[in-house]
């Protein structure tokens, strides 16, 4: 399977970076109808234009990073995760991260760097985490946005914002992002107390006396922000009084689509391809091999196509709402049995245009 953890390319200016960007895209393109050559196949009209219209789309991507203000304003999927102190957002954040391709923020994390760091808002920052109360708005939304420009990625889960009024409001209003959902870890105060008690990382603010003014914090400010939320029927709560594993069991449930869930549920619960988990290829690997099936395909040859896109990954991963109608198509087109070559062009194809693109983030 390809290593989708990104690779960071150090010391490269944006437009460096940007245009090193598009040049490996438009080579890894053209490399891939040169691949299909030397294996023989002729594109049909209609896959040359797949090809294509793939080649634009990601142009399309790359220009649009490459355009400071375009990157400046750049289209966002935000999340918020939610609950009291130590119900276990940041542990469930970290398993996210891992599984659905989110960058993490978090609130409290940006603030105590920020400390760290030496800024002239340091103190203030110190002493209002000390004291268990929200730091003002403007500071933490400049971190937040700050982070969300500076990273390559576009969906975040923001961990521990909104903490009251003020910061929903600001938030909204300065960077117009509403969140896709509020996600809200539920966890009693005795539980959320133990865990923080025996959290271990040195913070200055786990102690009992700053634990129970961050839960009146909590109570007064913070559940409000919730039920706004609520009201609008974007929270999605969970029960945090359970082992880390359960919890992360709901949470899955809640980042995996509606369609996804229904098919999965008719999936052998036997087909594991990735790390655990049954990502959209489990869905891909049904359809197509119905799809082939119907269309009288060879059943060995049906599952040896599909096999190979799959042991290549990437058809099946990330960008599958593109690249699967390509390979579907790729795959009916066949005519003269030769289904694996044309498949193995086609993962060549569209796999090394979406590869390359996708494992390198420039710092
Ligand atoms: N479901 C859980 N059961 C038991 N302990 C947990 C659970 N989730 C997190 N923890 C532990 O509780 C502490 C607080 O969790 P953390 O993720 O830091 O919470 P938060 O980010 O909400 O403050 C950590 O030491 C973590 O390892
Ligand atoms: N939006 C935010 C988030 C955190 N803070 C400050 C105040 C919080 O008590 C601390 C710690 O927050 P953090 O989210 O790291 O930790 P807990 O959820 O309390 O465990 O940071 C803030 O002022 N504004």
């Amino acid at each position: 399977m390809a290593n989708n953890k990104p690779v960071r390319a150090p010391c490269l200016d944006d437009t460096t970076a940007n245009a090193v960007f598009v040049a490996v895209g438009r080579w890894s393109s053209l490399q891939s109808l040169v691949w299909a050559r030397i294996l023989g196949v002729r594109f049909g009209e209609k896959e040359f234009v797949s090809v294509v219209v793939l080649m634009f789309y990601q142009f399309g991507e790359c220009d649009l990073e490459a355009n400071g203000s375009a990157h400046a304003n750049k289209k966002v999927t935000v999340v918020f995760v939610l609950g009291g102190p130590g119900s276990g957002k940041g542990t469930q954040c970290s398993n996210i991260v891992e599984h659905f391709g989110y960058t993490h923020l978090s609130a409290g994390d940006l603030l105590r760097a920020e400390i760290k760091s030496g800024s002239e808002n340091g103190t203030m920052i110190q002493n209002m985490i000390k004291e268990g109360k929200i730091v003002p708005s403007e500071v933490t939304i400049k971190l937040l946005q700050r982070a969300i420009q500076e990273n390559g990625n576009d969906k975040f889960l923001i961990d521990g914002f909104p903490r009251n009024e003020e910061n929903r409001a600001a938030f909204e209003s300065v960077t117009g992002i509403e969140p896709e959902f509020v996600l809200f870890f539920d966890c009693p105060e005795e539980e959320m107390e133990k865990r923080l008690l025996s959290r271990n990382q040195g913070r200055e603010d786990d102690n009992i006396e700053t634990i129970r003014k961050r839960f009146n914090v909590y109570m007064e400010s913070s559940l409000p922000v919730i039920e706004y939320y609520k009201a609008k029927g974007k929270v999605r709560k969970i029960n945090a009084a359970r082992p880390i594993e359960e919890v992360f069991k709901a949470v899955k449930a809640v980042f995996t689509p509606e369609s996804e869930k229904v098919v999965l549920k008719y999936m052998a619960s036997g087909i594991d391809l990735h790390n655990g988990f049954l990502h959209l290829e489990g869905i891909q690997f049904t359809v197509v091999l119905i799809i082939l099936r119907t269309r009288k395909v060879q059943f060995k040859e049906a599952i040896a196509s599909i096999l190979l896109l799959i042991s290549t990954d990437i058809s099946f991963f990330d960008r599958s709402a593109i690249n699967f109608p390509i390979t579907l198509h790729a795959l009916l087109s066949v005519r003269d049995g030769n289904v694996f070559l044309r498949s193995l062009a086609f993962v060549v194809a569209t796999d090394i245009t979406l590869l390359v693109p996708r494992c390198i983030t420039f710092a």
